[in-house]
């Protein structure tokens, strides 16, 4: 709406809808039975040129109501003509909680000729709940607000002019109802109900700074596939890894490896088995993820990214990273190692080990939220002990990003060397995890493939459950 001033035919346009629709219909008849006359107040800075352009077309007088009190002069609060009984009409371009107009309103009725009983809004963003039978919200000063469009009536239009689809519609429609906040309820926001990985990929694609973000791929491959499962892939033989990725191909979004890990081949150069990586990938339609760690200064870590022996850049979909160098070099160093090998690439931050002595902890977590929000055109999600409190206000941004749990087996509680596990269940379904990471729970087991379709099984089941 802020840039509507920039085009003066939309402006008038928007403007003369905002009369024809509202005032005229709804207010004028009302008001013309009082006595006084009838302003305008534009809520600074934005909806000021939509007064203005109504108060020249139908000839209203209009106030201005200033921001801050002037230190000097007569520090009034409101400009204009304030001599005789008037009634308001406050204008606003968007109303989401209600409060510019609610601190407008309180500073004009606090002038002794002003009432105010009538807002009009030209986009309702639907976050306050209202009962009210005359008027789209009532807010707690009485003033009754009328708006032209609501997000429902516009994402409607959006989908009958084929530029949305119906999954989109949905997935907005449940936002906004799990969004809702009643006028004086104290608390911020509720939290959105649980989404599914899909209606989750459609919102983040909706979102600007998300549309490159690889994580829109791994929710869609994840809802398609049904899986949400990976496999860490732990052997120390080329032969064996390609093999292994032949036989577990079928049940994972995910195939994760520790490139360092793997003896060098006498029969293939490393290019030559991420090519065969990436062909069975193709194949069996999964991402690679290459489990690196990285936790260097930037320019280290975009030189260990892209180039060297293992040019991760170039076959991993996906990699990770510590924080401990930074809040942003590492990152950046990776988002620019990305950014040269001109691919979608996805990255994870590292909030939580699985680990029984590790030393994240809360603050680490806290430090990762902080980081992906702060980086979250190329922050695809987090590798973590289960979904991730958000920050206060964002408390909904949760949905945004992909938690990835390692330390995940049926059978063991944990190893000899520290790691710790827990099952499936409990990973996706009580701690809210998205994706299960599973080693030698899969790759030790005689049939491989048999056992990453049980955990695949168990994984979606419990997400499903958590859908319910
Ligand atoms: O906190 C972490 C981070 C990464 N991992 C990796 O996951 C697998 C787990 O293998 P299992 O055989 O299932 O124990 C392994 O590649 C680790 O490097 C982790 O375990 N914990």
């Amino acid at each position: 709406m802020r840039s509507v001033v920039s085009h003066p035919k939309l402006l008038s346009q928007i403007s003369e809808i905002m009369y024809e629709s509202i005032i005229k219909p709804k207010i004028l008849d009302r008001l013309n039975e009082n006595s006084g006359r009838n302003v305008l107040c534009g809520v600074p800075y934005s909806a000021l040129t939509f007064a203005t352009a109504l108060s020249i077309k139908h000839e209203f007088p209009m106030l201005i109501a200033r921001k801050e009190q002037k230190q000097y002069g007569t520090g009034k609060l409101i400009e204009g003509l304030l001599e005789e009984p008037m009634n308001c009409i406050v204008i606003e371009d968007v109303i989401t909680s209600g409060a510019s107009i609610t601190e407008v309103v309180a500073k004009l009725v606090n002038e002794k000729f002003v009432s105010v009983k009538d807002a009009v809004v030209f986009f309702n963003r639907q976050q306050i709940h209202s009962d009210s039978p005359d008027c789209d919200i009532l807010l707690s000063n009485g003033v009754r607000v009328h708006s032209v469009l609501n997000i429902t009536q516009f994402v409607e239009i959006l989908h009958e002019k084929r530029c949305i689809g119906s999954d989109v519609v949905d997935s907005i429609k449940q936002y906004i109802e799990g969004n809702q906040i009643k006028l004086g309820q104290t608390v911020s926001k509720p939290n959105i109900k649980e989404l599914s990985y899909g209606q989750r990929a459609e919102l983040l694609k909706s979102l600007p700074s998300a549309k490159e973000n690889f994580a829109i791929d791994l929710f869609e491959l994840m809802e398609s596939k049904q899986s949400n499962l990976s496999v860490a892939c732990d052997v120390e033989d080329q032969d064996e890894l390609l093999e292994l990725a032949e036989q577990v191909g079928p049940e994972v979004v995910m195939l994760k490896t520790h490139i360092d890990i793997l003896r060098p081949s006498k029969t293939l150069t490393m290019q030559q088995f991420a090519d065969k990586l990436t062909q069975i990938a193709e194949k069996h339609k999964f991402f690679i993820f290459e489990d690196r760690k990285f936790a260097d200064i930037g320019s280290v870590t975009k030189q260990q990214y892209v180039g060297g022996p293992f040019d991760i850049a170039k076959w991993a979909h996906v990699t990770n990273c510590h924080l401990v160098s930074g809040t942003s070099s590492v990152v950046k160093g990776i988002q620019e190692g990305a950014q040269q090998v001109g691919k979608r690439r996805g990255l994870l931050l590292i909030a939580k080990m699985s680990t029984s002595d590790t030393l994240t902890n809360e603050d680490t977590e806290k430090v990762a939220v902080e980081v992906a929000q702060k980086h979250f055109d190329f922050v695809s999600g987090f590798i973590c002990q289960g979904r991730l409190e958000m920050p206060k206000g964002n408390e909904n941004d949760w949905f945004k990003y992909v938690y990835c749990t390692p330390g995940v087996q049926l059978d063991q509680k944990g190893d000899n060397l520290g790691q710790q596990y827990n099952t499936p269940q409990h990973i996706v379904g009580v701690k809210k995890s998205d994706l299960i990471i599973v080693g030698r729970g899969i790759y030790k087991q005689q049939n491989r493939a048999e056992a990453a379709c049980l955990y695949r099984k168990q994984g979606w089941s419990a997400y499903l459950e958590r859908l319910e």
